[in-house]
């Protein structure tokens, strides 16, 4: 595709090197090379570039030196030359422009265009209150000349009466009592790890009477493991089913496909990505792909539809796996597998429900997932949520939020894929579940969380109720200080230094009430919570490390050996970004379907991304595919590589990098897409922190 840039950079030579005399010694044919490698930071990191050099043909010794973060290789110059010592190759399938960072400093800065409601009120009245108060001041003065001779009597005071009127009018407190208290707001947020994209979103928080939540990666922690999974009928050998089902599975993003492929490696089959074309994903049914000549698709039941496939059931062996999802594996119309998986739900989901409900907030889940699984994470939540909805597809939760605006009051919705993001657009505030979301839920939605802690939903709700609160508190003081001075002044006499002191009173003691809002009432007080340090900044160069082995390993397999096994398989080929850092075939292309309800009126709100950008996509040319005047939308994108390509075609895959935060949550997780961000040189390790500084702008 014209907007994929691909490059293949070759690093310069290393900073300083024996043959060149500066430091290094020859000996014989050994050579000793010294490479500065700033990501060392301790220790724990010498045996990763030892494990990474190591290996390499030629490579004799390798010494790490970590004060002065050097390496020192010796090496057979003939075997290995400097170049080839961890030179990298990276391809680049989407402009910086479209990373996760980009996309946070394009929400902030929607969220500083932005403008409240009440801001907006405030500021077009100004437009006609400075002209009528001067021309009221104006007549008060000349109330004298107008009395004629008895009036005249006391020309002084009406024109002091004048004066005051006009400070007092002075409608300062009154302009900053809103965007000072929004901006504290704002940034109280962001530090509490809630992106919202301006203040409209603020109010509308302070409104919310229904919180609907997605069940999959937002109620539940999205990692599922497989509890079985069962050939039907004799037409295909398991080994095989597993060989197909997992290379298809590798192109996916959805949580079940982490599961499944690695259930397929624990049975020693290793995945080939690479051999799969035609791929799709359809959301809320599953995904398809060709292999082998073989046409599969795997899904729940609706899939079973479209595939033309009209199996009776899932089996026998299917039967009382509780609460659990059943998957479906259809090979040329042939139903031939059934599986089940189940996960768990996040920590601190229920505690997130409760307190919803004790600030009057009702909660209802949202789901794709079967009845089953819906109801088992209800259980989960000791019956927390008041409404379950399951079997949904992304057309279905829009009419759902749509339903629940209408029946119960300004509406909430949190979810993380690709099929929620229609919902979150419907919704009054849609909350992306920020890095462990895809693209297209953190564009479309209007607050995006920065971790997987769902209890930022209450904190947040909570904090626009305060900050309606204080903007309340705010104009009634501007307003009423401003009155009893005029009263005052009318009633007994005139003294314009009250006046004064009124007016530089109310604006202080407005702005130093609005600043109350960053206080944590949680008990961090003024501080910001969270903060990288540097045990975090450790495992980020562990994962840029071990990344550079992945690279290594897969421009090796790209020579051309090693049938069936995915580039960085050596590792753990757990990891969705990097997985096709080999040559890509032409055919590897992907096709998302999914509906886009048509924008209401209620979209426009500033900050809100248009729906066209609600698939996540984010190239250039995707981005043109979308803004298609059609409610169907398909996008082929070009065959895609590391997290760089976020948001490309495949959404979910690139988009989702739930490999950056998951890897952070779940120590599970982190094994196995550890390298997500990498593909970035190692920067979007510290995505959070990074995001805590485009954040600071806000200062
Ligand atoms: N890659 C996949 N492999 C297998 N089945 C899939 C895949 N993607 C989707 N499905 C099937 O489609 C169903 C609906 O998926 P969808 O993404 O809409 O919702 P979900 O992630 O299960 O739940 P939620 O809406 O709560 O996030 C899944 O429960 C699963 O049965
Ligand atoms: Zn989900």
């Amino acid at each position: 595709m014209g907007s994929v840039e691909e490059r293949l950079l070759l690093p310069p030579p290393p900073a300083r090197s024996g043959d060149a005399g500066a430091g290094g010694a020859k000996r014989g044919k050994w050579e000793k090379t010294y490479l500065d490698v700033l990501g060392v930071c301790c220790s724990a990191e010498v045996a990763l570039v030892e494990r990474l050099l190591k290996p390499i043909d030629g490579v004799r010794a390798v010494t790490v030196v970590v004060p002065s973060r050097t390496v020192i290789v010796e090496h057979d110059l003939a075997a290995v030359s400097q170049s080839h010592i961890g030179y990298i190759a990276v391809r680049t399938t989407a402009l910086a422009d479209n990373s996760t960072v980009a996309r946070m400093q394009r929400l902030v800065e929607a969220a500083q265009n932005s403008r409240s409601k009440t801001q907006r009120l405030v500021d077009s009245c100004a437009k006609y209150y400075t002209p009528a108060v001067v021309a009221v001041a104006a007549g008060v003065a000349l109330v004298p000349l107008l009395l004629g001779p008895r009036g005249a009597q006391d020309p002084k005071r009406w024109f002091q009466l004048a004066l005051v009127l006009l400070v007092s009018a002075c409608p300062c407190a009154l302009v900053l009592s809103t965007p000072v208290a929004t901006f504290c707001a704002l940034l109280r947020a962001a530090r509490m790890g809630v992106l919202i994209k301006g203040g409209d979103v603020l109010e509308s928080l302070g409104e919310i009477r229904v919180a609907a939540f997605d069940k999959t990666g937002t109620i539940t922690k999205g990692e599922f493991s497989v509890h079985g999974f069962h050939v039907v009928g004799d037409k295909v050998g398991m080994s095989q089913l597993l060989y197909w089902v997992s290379s298809i599975e590798s192109k996916s993003s959805h949580p079940m496909a982490t599961a499944l492929v690695e259930y397929a490696q624990s049975k020693s089959i290793q995945p080939e990505p690479t051999s799969v074309t035609e791929f799709r994903i359809y959301p809320g049914e599953g995904i398809s792909g060709a292999i082998n000549g073989r046409q599969i698709f795997i899904g729940n039941t609706r899939i079973m539809a479209r595939s033309s496939c009209y199996a009776a059931g899932a089996g026998p062996e299917m039967e009382g796996q509780q609460g659990a999802s059943i998957g479906h594996v259809i090979v040329d119309g042939d139903h031939v597998a059934a599986f089940s998986l189940s996960d768990d739900c996040r920590t601190g989901a229920a505690e997130a429900i409760r307190e919803l409900r004790s600030m009057g907030i009702r909660s209802v889940m949202l789901t794709g997932d079967s009845k089953a699984a819906a109801s088992r994470a209800q259980r989960q939540l000791g019956g927390a949520l008041e409404e379950v909805h399951s079997e949904l597809l992304p057309a279905d939760k829009v009419a759902l939020v749509g339903d629940l605006k209408a029946r119960a009051g300004p509406t909430l919705m949190v979810g993380d894929g690709m099929n929620d993001a229609p919902a979150l657009a419907t919704a009054d505030v849609g909350v992306a579940m920020g890095l462990s979301g895809s693209a297209a839920a953190m564009e479309t939605s209007h607050a995006t969380l920065m971790s997987s802690d769902v209890l930022r939903v209450p904190a947040a709700v909570r904090l626009g109720r305060r900050a309606r609160a204080t903007v309340a508190a705010n104009v009634i003081a501007s307003v009423g200080a401003k009155a009893a001075v005029l009263a005052l002044a009318a009633a007994w006499r005139p003294a314009l230094w009250v006046a004064v002191l009124a007016d530089v009173g109310t604006c202080l003691l407005v702005v130093l009430h609005s600043m109350l809002l960053l206080w944590d009432p949680a008990g961090a007080g003024w501080r910001r919570r969270g903060g990288g340090g540097d045990p975090e900044a450790c495992r980020a160069t562990a994962r840029s490390l071990a990344m550079r082995s992945q690279l290594a390993e897969a421009s090796n397999g790209a020579a051309g050996t090693a049938q069936g096994r995915r580039p960085g398989g050596g590792t753990k080929a757990g990891c969705h970004c990097c997985r096709e850092t080999s040559e890509p075939s032409e055919h590897d292309h992907t096709a998302v379907v999914v509906d886009i309800p048509a924008p209401s009126a209620g979209a426009e709100r500033p900050g809100v991304v248009a729906p066209t950008a609600a698939i996540g996509c984010c190239s250039s040319s995707a981005r043109e595919a979308c803004a298609a005047p059609t409610t169907v939308t398909t996008v082929n994108s070009a065959p895609r590589g590391c997290c760089g390509g976020i948001g490309e075609g495949d959404s979910r895959e690139n988009a989702r990098t739930s490999c950056c935060t998951d890897a952070r949550d779940s120590p599970k997780k982190a094994g196995k897409q550890c390298n997500a961000r990498c593909c970035s040189g190692g920067k979007q390790d510290t995505l959070k922190s990074q995001a805590q500084d485009t954040i600071s702008t806000l200062k």
